[in-house]
């Protein structure tokens, strides 16, 4: 149903009827992720919208509350309008996204026509960064390293275990020396992610990679590492701390009037970025900073407005953009799985159903479309998911470490257990969402970590328990989708532990952290993970302690919805789709993003109508920016 009261609001400012009903699909198409809606054509009639009667039409463009103009993606300034509509080039735009849209076309399209005329990385340099390695397998990753010097936007694609993280650092190592070289002052860099927790798994992976260029197999010479230590130092945060947020509608810090102090900005899990966020960081940018964008662009789009990275990647794709670069070689040591990803990725039920057969009992389909089909899975999973926490400790009290607190090694081991399998959900809500699902699989777990015996439970909390963080504090230093688990002590205390890497002199306060001490237990998640992150190279994976009652905004973890995945891996997933194949939210890319969570095993809870479904429907978002960045001068 369309937005009444954005409907109402038209008719209450003198709008004709024509475009209070146009205004209210447009806003209720924003909610979907809608930045622009298709006035004719095929695209046209998105949500259950009726076709636009002419006579509609020419109200609509002749009402005073809309502005009507072609924007041409290389004019110098996007037209900026001054009604609370806009109908620029067949769309038409709620005022703000209008303007995100424009923004956003200029600044990406005048960084990629201004990518300078600096030569390429050298080949003795990139030798040197790849062990030598010229094979077909790290072909792409070497010419993102070339191909990066003077981009002022550049943007690297690929999937799970594609090396994105991997060919990041050497590329910011190469940037780093190359400056260097030219006599200027030491380049500043800054790390970014839409969500903390993303920044803090993005700084951990440029740490596990370092730790084997400086000392494992992949060594480099010593003259390359102070470039490696650089690269390293480079703080990393929430873009909306990079930015400098105030706060909910208070703007940022920083602005094209005070930008970023920074020469290199490197994003993390840009598929998650929206077309708002992303106009705020490029206005944010200095004219000649270097903005790096990572991602999947065959992931789930941002929760907000817009799919900029699969716009982005689109346009520059079609216009052999020497800006972009796609990683398609997976370096996962198991690569059962890969021939299914893939098959879902490009929509190709045939591959898929192949794809399936191939990986033998690595992929399981459970047919699912009525509750007690779901119900019998359920119990199945929860069995599964309760021998693995026993087997990784979690059921039992900790033991004490050498110092007396709960051992780490132990801590440690419990939290892995937790990525040993998950259910992943399209829906949140509902008799087949996430929520639902997880008290199915929580009474189980609670009860065989009691041995049955439920009066030993404390409220909602036993030993066993995982909890997923839903909101940031970073107080706490806890960010929304970081997942706990609740352990008992050797004193008997509940304790809710969390993985976070942590500073190296912080290390010995945080394991410190203890059920039964709640101030000492809260301090050290404070002491440490400010995410303004410490310097990589300082920081080590420690587990830290909170008192159950003293947590953030948390649910339980067994069952989490899809979206809440991304960017999180586990052994197996168990993907739970809605049951009805016409529900709008089932689409490929949902799938893909549930299916490549997994490292070695799937299994797809779902009708074989509503696999199809999801795999034959790929995820549109209306916009106009796709055809803003293919109307520059690239193409
Ligand atoms: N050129 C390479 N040679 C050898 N191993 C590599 C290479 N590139 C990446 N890898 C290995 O592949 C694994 C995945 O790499 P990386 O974490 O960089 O990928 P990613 O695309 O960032 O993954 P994800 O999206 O899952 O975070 C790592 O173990 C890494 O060491």
């Amino acid at each position: 149903m369309l937005d009444h009261t954005v409907a109402r609001w038209v008719r209450a400012h003198g709008g004709s009827a024509a475009l209070a009903e146009l205004a209210g699909w447009a806003s209720l198409a924003d909610g979907h992720g809608d930045s622009a809606l298709p006035l004719r054509g095929e695209a046209a009639g998105r949500h259950g919208m009726p076709p636009l009667e002419d006579d509609a039409m020419e109200q609509v463009m002749a009402d005073p509350m809309v502005t009507v103009v072609t924007t041409g993606s290389t004019q110098a300034a996007p037209a900026v309008a001054a009604t609370p509509f806009v109908v620029d080039s067949g769309y038409f735009y709620l005022l703000r996204n209008h303007l995100h849209e424009g923004v956003v076309a200029r600044h990406a399209n005048t960084r990629r026509a201004g990518a300078g005329t600096e030569p390429e990385g050298s080949s003795a340099d990139i030798d040197v960064l790849f062990h030598g390695d010229g094979s077909g397998r790290v072909a792409a990753q070497r010419a993102a390293v070339a191909q990066v010097p003077g981009k002022r936007l550049f943007v690297l694609t690929g999937g799970p275990g594609t090396g994105k993280t991997t060919t990041v650092l050497r590329m910011l190592m190469l940037l780093l020396k190359r400056r260097a070289g030219s006599g200027a002052a030491p380049a500043v860099v800054r790390i970014g992610a839409p969500t903390g927790k993303a920044a803090q798994r993005l700084s951990e992976s440029l740490r596990d990679g370092a730790r084997l260029m400086r000392d494992g197999q992949t060594r480099l010479p010593e003259d390359w590492h102070p470039w490696l230590d650089a690269s390293l130092n480079a703080p990393a945060s929430t873009l909306h701390r990079l930015l400098g947020s105030r706060g909910h509608g208070g703007g940022f810090v920083h602005h094209a009037g005070n930008p970023v102090p920074a020469d290199i900005v490197i994003v993390d899990e840009a598929s998650m970025v929206d077309l708002a966020m992303l106009r705020h960081l490029l206005e944010a940018l200095r004219e000649d900073a270097a903005l790096i964008l990572v991602g999947d662009a065959d992931q789930l789009t941002s929760v907000g407005t817009g799919s900029v990275l699969l716009d982005l990647v689109g346009a520059m794709e079609a216009a052999a953009d020497p800006g972009l670069v796609r990683l398609s070689h997976s370096f996962r040591a198991d690569q059962s799985l890969l021939p299914l990803n893939e098959a879902v990725r490009l929509g190709d039920i045939d591959a898929f159903e192949r794809a399936v057969i191939d990986a033998g009992d690595q992929v399981r389909r459970v047919q699912i479309g009525a509750p007690h089909e779901l119900d019998a899975a359920l119990a199945t999973w929860a069995r599964s998911l309760a021998d693995g926490l026993r087997a990784a400790g979690a059921f039992s009290p900790l033991p004490r470490g050498a110092d007396g607190a709960p051992d780490q090694v132990a801590v440690l081991g419990a939290l892995d257990g937790l990525r040993e399998r998950q259910l992943l959900c399209a829906l949140r809500e509902g008799e087949f969402g996430a929520e639902a699902a997880n008290r199915h699989l929580e009474s189980s777990v609670r009860a065989a970590s009691s041995g049955g015996a439920l009066s030993l439970t404390r409220g909602e909390w036993y030993a066993g328990r995982a909890v997923m963080i839903t909101r940031n504090d970073y107080t706490a230093g806890l960010f929304n989708g970081d997942v706990g688990i609740c352990l008992e002590d050797a004193d008997g205390a509940l304790g809710v532990w969390f993985a976070v890497t942590v500073a190296a002199s912080a290390a010995s306060a945080a394991s410190a952290g203890s059920a039964a001490s709640a101030g000492s237990a809260a301090s050290a998640g404070s002491a440490i993970d400010d995410d303004a992150a410490a310097p990589a190279t300082e920081r080590s994976r420690r587990a830290v302690c909170f008192v159950p009652g003293s947590l953030p905004d948390h649910q339980g973890g067994f069952a989490i919805t899809i979206h809440k995945s991304q960017g999180s891996e586990y052994r197996e997933v168990a993907v739970l789709l809605p049951p009805d194949p016409d529900n709008r939210i089932l689409s490929r890319q949902l799938l893909y993003t549930g299916i490549s969570r997994a490292r070695q095993k799937v299994q797809l809870w779902a009708s074989d109508a509503v696999l199809r479904r999801a795999i034959s429907t790929p995820a549109r978002r209306s916009s106009g920016l796709r055809a803003r960045l293919d109307a520059s001068q690239w193409s």
